[in-house]
């Protein structure tokens, strides 16, 4: 099989087929990443994938920049970044440069394809973008020599391995029975490996549309969680015991119920934001997904109203702990540290960032505020802090914060614990 696209998404997949038995080849525009696959070295970084990538490159995976590599296998997934638009809209500029590249190179074989979008795309774009694009670059015709698919993915960064080899589902979208005969065989051997994950055969549409329903659900389900216990402040009822009752319900369940400064990363926002503009195209107004956005945009401004309660952020310093959009993870992709460096930034903070892995990425992007190697380097001589990622050791802080200049901790993610001789804030 080939995979297009060597990222998060389209190495980790890569790997894991290795590894169940498939030979695989990668297809990057990118020479270093490329190179580096091939090298027995993962382009990023999540658990579990140097291994693999040690194990089978060279062998049952390669990695290639030329895309006539697809020849040579029966079957393509496009693991491409499909990025919002300004407006939220989904940006396909990439998707359709990788549907043409590949139908190009598809043009020369004799018998047929089958092309699986396996990148989060609005309802119809396969059928209705790409595979026409593929069609036409290479000369053949959808339904009989060309057959397409679209298995969305569900993996998490920090552990993309994991879920992927042992998935809580598996959905399989096919236009024909021979793009399904091929994802069947393609997932066969995962699907038997793992805890006999349920498979969920569908149309390519449908199984489009899973995924944001999938990654609206969860957002909204953080958002509805912040609401209640941004209701609890204001009674001044503790949230956490709220939340952790309400989902013993196996009806309401207790993932992603965690209260707290709200929703980043490189996913749900722009897929949230993905299918509003896609629902609003087709003559819907999404109200609810509007909401969980409304008040997602919402808690970083909470917690900048909870700061303000002890502190003026004019001229002060404040220590922003946590960079990451979660823990775990070295990405910043709309984390909440954002729009919170921005807005004590136009109120005239002097700021000073930490994050166990993140900072080098987060520097990048805000060259000009200071950064501390550790917590205690940014507490010391701080006059507030903002806890804005839930990374374990920010739980550990103690002695710490005695380095404080005065010592205001405003917790964003209800990890620090409570000690004498801080005045402790919490966000919810
Ligand atoms: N990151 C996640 O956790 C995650 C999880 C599930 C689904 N998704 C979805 O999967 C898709 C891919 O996301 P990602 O995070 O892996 O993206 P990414 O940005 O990490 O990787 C994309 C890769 O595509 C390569 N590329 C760009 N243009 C190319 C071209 N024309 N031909 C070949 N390669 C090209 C880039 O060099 C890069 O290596 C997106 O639609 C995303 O929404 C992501
Ligand atoms: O109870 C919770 C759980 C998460 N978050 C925040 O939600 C965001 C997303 O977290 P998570 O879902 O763990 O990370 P992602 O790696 O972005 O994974 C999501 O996005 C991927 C890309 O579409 C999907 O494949 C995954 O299923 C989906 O969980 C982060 O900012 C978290 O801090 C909370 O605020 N409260």
């Amino acid at each position: 099989m080939s995979i297009v696209g060597s990222g998060y998404v389209g190495t980790t997949i890569a790997a894991c087929f290795a590894d169940v038995g498939h030979d695989v080849v990668n297809v990057d525009i990118d020479e270093g990443i490329v190179a580096s696959l091939n090298d027995g070295r993962p382009p990023i970084h999540e658990p579990g994938l140097e291994e693999l990538v040690a194990e089978h490159a060279g062998e049952r995976l390669r990695a290639t920049t030329d895309y006539a590599a697809v020849r040579d296998t029966d079957v393509t997934f496009l693991a491409l970044p499909t990025p919002a638009e300004e407006d939220g809209h989904i940006d396909l500029s990439v998707m359709k440069a990788g549907a043409r590249s590949l139908g190009a190179a598809l043009g020369e074989i004799d018998g047929s394809h089958v092309v699986v979008t396996k990148s989060t795309v609005v309802p119809t774009t396969t059928e209705e973008t790409i595979a026409p694009i593929v069609a036409e670059e290479s000369g053949m015709t959808v339904g009989e020599d060309l057959h397409v698919g679209m298995n969305p993915e569900f993996l998490r960064e920090g552990s993309a391995v994991a879920d992927f080899l042992d998935p809580d589902k598996v959905v399989l979208g096919a236009g024909t029975d021979r793009a399904r005969e091929s994802l069947r065989s393609t997932f066969d051997p995962l699907v038997e490996g793992a805890d006999d994950p349920p498979v969920i055969e569908t149309g390519i549409a449908e199984a489009e549309m899973i995924k944001y329903a999938n990654n609206g659900f969860l957002a909204a389900k953080i958002s509805l969680a912040n609401d209640i216990a941004n209701i609890c402040k204001e009674y001044d009822i503790d949230s956490e015991a709220v939340l952790s009752a309400i989902g013993l319900d196996h009806r309401i369940g207790s993932a992603f119920l965690g209260a707290g400064v709200g929703w980043g990363g490189s996913c749900f926002p722009k897929d949230v934001a993905a299918i509003i503009a896609a629902a609003r195209d087709v003559g819907y107004e999404p109200a609810m997904l509007e909401a969980a956005v409304e008040v997602n945009d919402r808690q970083p401004v909470r917690l900048l109203e909870r700061l303000r309660e002890y502190v003026d952020p004019a001229g002060a310093r404040v220590a922003v702990l946590g960079l990451a959009f979660k823990p775990g993870t070295d990405d910043i992709r709309n984390s909440r540290a954002i729009p919170l460096v921005e807005a004590l930034s136009a109120a005239g903070s002097e700021i000073v960032g930490y994050d166990p892995v993140a900072t080098d990425n987060f520097r990048a992007r805000y060259p000009d505020i200071d950064y501390a190697d550790s917590a205690a380097a940014a507490l010391d001589g701080a006059d507030a802090a903002l806890v804005v990622t839930d990374w374990p050791e920010f739980a550990d802080l103690d002695g710490e914060f005695d380095g404080m200049s005065t010592p205001v901790v405003v917790d964003g993610r209800r990890i620090v614990t409570r000690r004498e001789g801080i005045v402790y804030e919490s966000l919810v």
